[in-house]
This record gives C-alpha cells, sequence and structure tokens, in this order.
C-alpha cells in the first residue's frame, strides 16, 4: 500500500521500524535521519525565508529527530536554539545529540529557558512521539501546557505529534478526557511513513493541525511484517509529501468494482427494503430510501404501516411502496430471496422496530439497524443475541453508551488511574472492536472521527473534522440508506459500510456549508463520477 493510505498502530510502527533495522539494510541513525530532514524540509516549506527557531528536545528518538532538524535547519541559514535533557538518550539519539553539540549549546529543558530566550519565529516538539507511556510531568509539563499558549500555534511544528498525544487514542494523557485546553497545538504535524490512529482520534485533529505524512523508507518493511489487523485510513486529510494523495481508498474502491456488474439487470443490483415508522414520522426512512437509490441499488422499497401509505404518496417516483404492518408482513416479504438489504431505524418508531427486529434478524438477511433500532436493541437486550456479521449498527455516542454501558465509561473516563498509567490510553478504535466483537456485528461508531469496526478486529477510521457542516438533521439517515443500498448491491458489510461513510463524507464535502440532509443524496451521482467508481 502507499503512505498514506493504512493507519498503524504504535506497536505496529515499531515492529516496522525493528524489521527495517533487522534486516541490516538501513539503521535506527538512518531512519532518524530521513526524519529529521523531513521535518527541516517542510518547515522550510513554508518558512522560506530563514529566521529564528527554538527546537525542543526529549529524552528519546523522538528528540533525536530534533537535533538532526536543529542541524539542518542551522545549515539552512537558521538561527537555532536547542533545548534539551542532559540524561543519555539512545544510542542514535545521542549520536545526533552529539552532532548538534558540534554545531552549538543545549539549554535545559525548562519553561524558564524557553521564557528567556529572543522571540522565535517557530518552535519545534520534538519532545514525546510514539513512546509516551503515560502522562506528562513536572518541568516537561509545565512547558507543554506553556507551548498550549495560543500565541504559540501559528509557529509551532510537531516531530510526529504534538507532545502529550496518545498516539494510539488521540487523548492528550494528563488532561482530563475529551479535553485539551492549554495543550500544544501545532500548526503542522510530521508524521512518519503512516498516520497512526491518534492522529486521526479525539483530539488528535484538533492538536496536529495540518498532518503530513513522510515517507521515511519503510515500506518494504511495514508491507512485509504481517502482525496485527491493519486499519484503512477512508479519507486522506492530511497531505503525503511528496504530494500524492489517493483520491479513493483502496480499501473501498475494492469492494465498489465487485458490487457492480456490468451487464446486470436491476435485481442483480440488489432490492432494498426500507422500514419506515407511523404517520407524520416518514421523513428520515425516505431519506434513507433515496440514498440507497443513490447508492445504486437496484430496487427500493419503502415499507409504512398501512397507515401511513398516503403520507408516502409522493417523489421520487423510482421509489416503491409497499404496507407492512408487523412481523408476518416482514417474514412473507423475505421470502422473496431478491431483498437483499434491509434499512430498520430511522423515524419507526423504538416499538416498531422491536416487533420487527426479531423478524429481520432471524432472516440473516444483511441489514443496517440504526436510530430507534438501536434503542429497541438496548431495551431488549436478548434481542442481541440474534445479530450476525451482516448487520451493520450505527450508533453516535448517545446511542453507543445505552447499547454498551460498561464499554463507553471506559471511553469517557479513561478507565486509567492517570498515576498508574502505562502505555496506551483506551480509544475509541478499542471501544468499536470490542462492541463489535460482543456484538457479532459491524460497528460505525459515528463522530468527526468515524470508527467502523468488524468482529475480527478489522477496522477503519473516517476523519471528518473538516466538515463541521455535516453534524445536521438526518444525515444519519441517508448514511444508513446509503450502508443499505450497497448491502443491497452484495458488498460484504464492512466494506458497504466504509464505502457509505466515505461517499457520505464526499458528498457533505463536495456541498460545503449550508448543505442539508435532503442535498446529500442528490451530491452522490457528481461524487460516483469524479471517483471514478
Ligand atoms: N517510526 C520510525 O520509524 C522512526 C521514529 N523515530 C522517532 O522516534 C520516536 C519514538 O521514539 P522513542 O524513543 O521510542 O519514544 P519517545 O521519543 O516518544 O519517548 C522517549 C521516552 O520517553 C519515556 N517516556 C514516555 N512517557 C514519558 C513521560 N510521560 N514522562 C517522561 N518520560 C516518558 C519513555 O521511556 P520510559 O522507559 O521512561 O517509558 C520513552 O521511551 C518517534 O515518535 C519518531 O519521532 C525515529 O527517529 C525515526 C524512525
Ligand atoms: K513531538
Amino acid at each position: 500500500m502507499p503512505i498514506g493510505t493504512e493507519i498503524l498502530t504504535t506497536a505496529q510502527m515499531r515492529a516496522t521500524e525493528s524489521a527495517a533495522m533487522a534486516s541490516g539494510r538501513v539503521s535506527g541513525a538512518a531512519l532518524m535521519e530521513r526524519a529529521g530532514r523531513a521535518v527541516a524540509g517542510q518547515i522550510r516549506l513554508r518558512w522560506p525565508r530563514p529566521g529564528r527557531v527554538t527546537v525542543l528536545c526529549g529524552p528519546g528518538n523522538n528528540g533525536g529527530d530534533g537535533y538532526v532538524i536543529a542541524r539542518r535547519l542551522h545549515q539552512a541559514g537558521w538561527r537555532v536554539r536547542v533545548l534539551g535533557l542532559d540524561n543519555a538518550p539512545g544510542p542514535d539519539a545521542e549520536a545526533m545529540r552529539r552532532q548538534w553539540l558540534a554545531i552549538g549549546p543545549i539549554l535545559p529543558l525548562t519553561e524558564q529557558a524557553l521564557r528567556d530566550g529572543p522571540d522565535s519565529d517557530v518552535h519545534v516538539d520534538a519532545i514525546f512521539g510514539t513512546g509516551l507511556t503515560r502522562p506528562p510531568e513536572g518541568e516537561i509539563a509545565t512547558i507543554l501546557r506553556h507551548l498550549g499558549d495560543s500565541r504559540f500555534r501559528d509557529g509551532l511544528v510537531a516531530v510526529d505529534c504534538p507532545s502529550g498525544l496518545c498516539m494510539d487514542s488521540g487523548a492528550m494523557l494528563g488532561w482530563p478526557r475529551g479535553t485539551a485546553e492549554h495543550a500544544p497545538a501545532a500548526r503542522l504535524t510530521v508524521a512518519f511513513d503512516s498516520p497512526k490512529p491518534g492522529h486521526l482520534l479525539e483530539q488528535g485533529p484538533i492538536l496536529c493541525g495540518q498532518l503530513v505524512i513522510a515517507d521515511i523508507g519503510l515500506r518494504e518493511w511495514r508491507e512485509g511484517q504481517g502482525a496485527g489487523i491493519r486499519l484503512g485510513c477512508l479519507w486522506p486529510a492530511f497531505d503525503i509529501a511528496d504530494g500524492r494523495c489517493q483520491p479513493v481508498p483502496a480499501v473501498v474502491r475494492a469492494g465498489l468494482d465487485k458490487g457492480r456488474t456490468r451487464h446486470g439487470h436491476k435485481f442483480s443490483h440488489g432490492h432494498a427494503l426500507v422500514i419506515a415508522g407511523g404517520p407524520g414520522r416518514g421523513g428520515a426512512a425516505r431519506l434513507s430510501a433515496r440514498a440507497a437509490l443513490r447508492a445504486g441499488a437496484g430496487l427500493v422499497t419503502l415499507c409504512p404501516p398501512d397507515a401511513a401509505m398516503a403520507e408516502h404518496a409522493q417523489p421520487p417516483d423510482a421509489l416503491m411502496r409497499r404496507p407492512m404492518d408487523g412481523a408476518e408482513d416482514l417474514t412473507a416479504l423475505l421470502t422473496d430471496r431478491r431483498i437483499s438489504g434491509l434499512c430498520l431505524g430511522p423515524g419507526c418508531g423504538i416499538d416498531r422496530a422491536a416487533v420487527l427486529l426479531p423478524a429481520l434478524l432471524a432472516s440473516r438477511r444483511p441489514c443496517v439497524l440504526d436510530a430507534d433500532a438501536l434503542t429497541a436493541l438496548a431495551t431488549h437486550p436478548a434481542l442481541a443475541g440474534a445479530l450476525h456479521e451482516a448487520c451493520v449498527l450505527t450508533p453516535h455516542a448517545g446511542e453507543f453508551g445505552r447499547l454498551f454501558p460498561d464499554i463507553a465509561e471506559r471511553l469517557q473516563s479513561g478507565s486509567d488511574d492517570p498515576a498508574a498509567m502505562r502505555g496506551p490510553a483506551f480509544s475509541r478504535l478499542d471501544a468499536a472492536r470490542e462492541a463489535a466483537a460482543r456484538a457479532g456485528a459491524i460497528v460505525l461508531l459515528k463522530g468527526p472521527d468515524t470508527v467502523i469496526a468488524a468482529p475480527d478486529g478489522r477496522a477503519m477510521i473516517h476523519s471528518a473534522f473538516d466538515l463541521p457542516w455535516l453534524a445536521t438533521a438526518g444525515a444519519g439517515d441517508v448514511l444508513a440508506g446509503l450502508v443499505a443500498g450497497l448491502l443491497a448491491r452484495g458488498l460484504p458489510a464492512l466494506r458497504a459500510t466504509g464505502l457509505a461513510t466515505w461517499l457520505h463524507g464526499q458528498a457533505a464535502r463536495r456541498l460545503g456549508p449550508g448543505l442539508t440532509a435532503d442535498d446529500l443524496p442528490e451530491a452522490l451521482p457528481a461524487v460516483l463520477r469524479q471517483s471514478g467508481l
């Protein structure tokens, strides 16, 4: 996979690095030199005239990168001030530190030293990277809070990540969960080889600023090390240093090619059933149904109760309508084997969803369960036993909390005692994976940092921090409809969910601020055409 199209956990990144070094074809020092060179290059791109820079170097290899950056900017004519520790770093960082000492001094890594110096145009945060295992304390915590002052933001460049950010979760260690006030927020973060979950989750996108993924020559070893499950990255919401971005992530493209056959008729493109609610609540299900049509399902049938049929007698005319009053009607309908995807929840009503769920789940047909269907599941936990791996659950945080209260609680509190903490914080990725494994179904945990997880641990992250206008009424109904449409087309559940999420985001990007949920399905043809899908 080209750089930037998959996400590595910090453990996978370390394994990749170790494999590269064990090959004997690249040394740790060479990797560090490449990493430092990439960051210095990105700084020079943004500040073409050499200015003043302060480089803050931490106790490990992230600090080692900092010494390389200092040397390279000095060589490029910058006036460089270095703050560092005098405890012994590893051998590579130590070598870089010595090379710097041949050029200039190392001032103590203290808030006082940071305050005392002349103003700098750029501050380079090379304190902690992937090695952070616990909340920063003492002087370093003080420095980080000092760097968190908004006046630093325009000139703050983070090496691999803003220090204190847990690269597996996107939580700021030592800050209350979900907050990042006075945390160092960078203008630019240069990370190496692949984004990590923490770049895309929780506070990560807010604190990283522009994220650039630099190629440091690890691709061969990244592909070679099979341990762990790779995470798909659904939106290159970051720049890849050489300017190449994958317009359509490979993880979703492969799925769609399989879904559409060139010479098929409407039934070979699937039949989606969208179950609507009683009188006066039809809008949500109609949004889902329109989205399922736009996703390319050959047929879409909207099924309200008989009493609500009249209110659905309006365009789009491509939608079929059929009354469905109770579970017997649904069971009868499902004898038609051509019905290949269902959507239950949007505007359905909790009681109606609870009545229909047993028949729907017993059919083992691919389905998406959203909104009221999720609440019905939470209030009738016995139903969860019938979930299967072609079910897609699409909870937002509140619904997730009702379905999986213990998992949500760990996510909320971080569950770790900061004083005793070692290792990564429990993440939205962990939460979605655990929930998917427990449910035996796909879980799409919605948010600006959507996580999609399968029961076997495969997962994807979709970053939509650039799309605040997508948080609008009905957008979730459209997403559920897109999933249903793609399920109906025969895509495996994980791929259907990933592709639907990506198309949804792309439609929102195309429409921009002011979009309403009604606009989203209409934007799909242009998105599909532009993406070559
Ligand atoms: N990925 C690559 O291919 C390359 C990465 N590089 C850079 O290296 C860092 C990772 O380096 P590492 O030395 O593993 O870790 P850090 O520099 O992030 O942290 C250093 C040590 O700090 C200790 N630590 C952790 N948390 C704290 C804390 N809260 N307070 C004090 N000290 C802390 C920890 O050691 P312990 O034994 O004390 O736990 C860390 O080991 C990566 O991010 C890149 O920037 C290479 O330069 C190029 C290749
Ligand atoms: K850093």
